[in-house]
C-alpha cells in the first residue's frame, strides 16, 4: 500500500488512566486513506479507551488525535456525519422498532433514505420491526452495524463488530468492509480475534497493556504466526514418510503417536497438505495460536519498541 495516501486517523503519545489504573501509556496510530486496520489486544489491553478518545467520547490524559484533518475535541458534529461508529458495548433499551431508531439516527446525519435502510437489515437478516429493547444481544449488534455503515461515512470505527454474529453473517459483514473499501472509505476496527483481522485487514496494530507492541502489514504477521495442525491417518506412517514432513522447512515441534501427527507451521501449509494425501487421511485439523500466545512467542523480547518490530517483519 502506498504510504504517501492521506492519514485518516493519526493518534500521537495518547495517554489516560482511570484512578490508579494505567489504561494507555503512550499510544501512536497512523491510518490511511482508503485501508482496513485492524486493532488486536487481549481483553483490557486498551482498544475501547484509545477508540473513544479517538471520537472525544472520552478525554484523554495526554496527546494529540487528527481524524480526517481535525481535531476531535473542537470539530463538533461536522465531523461526526463523515465516521460511523459502533460501540464496543450497545445499551438499547428503546421501546421504539429498530426502523424507528435507525430512521432517527439517519436524521442525525441529514436523513438515510429508507431503502438504504431497508437493504442493509436484508443483508444482516434483521426484523426492522421488532422493538429493540426486546432483541437478543446478536440482533441489537445487527441494528448497531447498520446505523454504522448507513450514510456512507468516510470513515468507520467498529469496536469489536462482529461480537454475536453467527458465522454467515461474520462472512457478510467483512463483505460489507470490504465493499467500504473498495470504495476508497477506511475501516478501523478492533478484535480480539486474530483470524477475522488477519482476513481483512491491510494492516494491524496490536496494543498490549495500554501501548502499541507492533503495527504490521498482514502479510508479515500473517507469516510470523505458527498455526497448529493435527493429522490422523488411516494407518501408522512408516519411519521414512515422517521424516519427509520434518524435513519440510516450515513444519516444526513434529509429534507422531499412533496414526496422529501434530506440528506446527509458518506461512502456507501447502507442503503439509500435499504430503499428507500421499495417505489416508481421517481428519485435518488447523488451529490458530490465541493473541495471547502470539504475543508471548513473537512480542515478548521486542517489548514496547513498536519500531523494532516494524523493522523485523520488514527483514
Ligand atoms: N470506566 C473505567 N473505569 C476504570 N477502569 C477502566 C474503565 N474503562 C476501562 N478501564 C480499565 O482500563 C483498561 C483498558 O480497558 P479497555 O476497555 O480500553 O480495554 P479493551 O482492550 O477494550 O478490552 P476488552 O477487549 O475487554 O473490551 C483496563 O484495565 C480496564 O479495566
Amino acid at each position: 500500500m502506498p504510504s504517501h495516501r492521506v492519514t485518516i486517523i493519526s493518534a500521537r503519545g495518547l495517554t489516560k488512566s482511570y484512578g490508579r489504573t494505567q489504561a494507555l501509556s503512550g499510544v501512536d496510530l497512523d491510518v490511511r486513506q482508503g485501508e482496513i486496520f485492524g486493532f488486536l489486544g487481549p481483553n483490557g489491553a486498551g482498544k475501547t479507551t484509545t477508540i473513544r478518545i479517538l471520537l472525544d467520547l472520552i478525554r484523554r490524559d495526554g496527546g494529540e488525535v487528527n481524524l480526517l484533518g481535525h481535531d476531535p475535541r473542537t470539530a463538533g458534529s461536522r465531523l461526526r456525519a463523515d465516521i460511523g461508529y459502533l460501540p464496543g458495548e450497545l445499551t438499547m433499551g428503546s421501546r421504539r422498532p429498530a426502523r424507528e431508531l435507525l430512521t432517527y439516527y439517519g436524521n442525525l446525519r441529514g436523513g438515510v433514505h429508507p431503502t438504504r435502510i431497508a437493504a442493509l437489515a436484508d443483508r444482516f437478516k434483521l426484523d426492522l420491526d421488532k422493538p429493540v429493547r426486546g432483541l437478543s444481544k446478536g440482533n441489537k449488534q445487527k441494528v448497531g452495524l447498520v446505523q454504522a455503515f448507513m450514510h456512507d461515512p468516510q470513515l468507520l470505527i467498529l469496536d469489536e463488530p462482529t461480537s454475536g454474529l453467527d458465522p454467515l453473517l461474520q462472512q457478510e459483514f467483512l463483505a460489507m468492509v470490504r465493499e467500504t473499501r473498495a470504495e476508497g472509505r477506511t475501516v478501523f476496527m478492533s478484535s480480539h480475534v486474530l483470524s477475522e483481522v488477519q482476513e481483512v485487514s491491510d494492516r494491524a496494530a496490536i496494543i498490549r497493556d495500554g501501548r502499541i507492541v507492533a503495527t504490521e502489514d498482514m502479510d508479515a504477521l500473517r507469516n510470523r504466526v505458527a498455526r497448529e495442525f493435527t493429522v490422523r491417518f488411516g494407518a501408522e506412517l512408516p519411519a521414512e514418510e515422517v521424516e519427509r514432513f520434518r524435513a519440510e522447512g516450515n513444519v516444526h515441534d513434529l509429534v507422531v503417536h499412533g496414526t496422529t501427527l501434530t506440528c506446527t507451521m509458518h506461512g502456507s501449509p501447502d507442503a503439509l497438505v500435499k504430503l499428507a494425501a500421499r495417505h489416508t487421511v481421517l481428519m485435518l485439523n488447523s488451529e490458530e495460536p490465541d493473541l495471547e500466545r502470539l504475543f508471548f512467542t513473537h512480542y515478548n523480547n521486542s517489548g514496547t519498541d513498536s519500531e523494532g518490530a516494524e523493522r523485523d517483519a520488514a527483514a
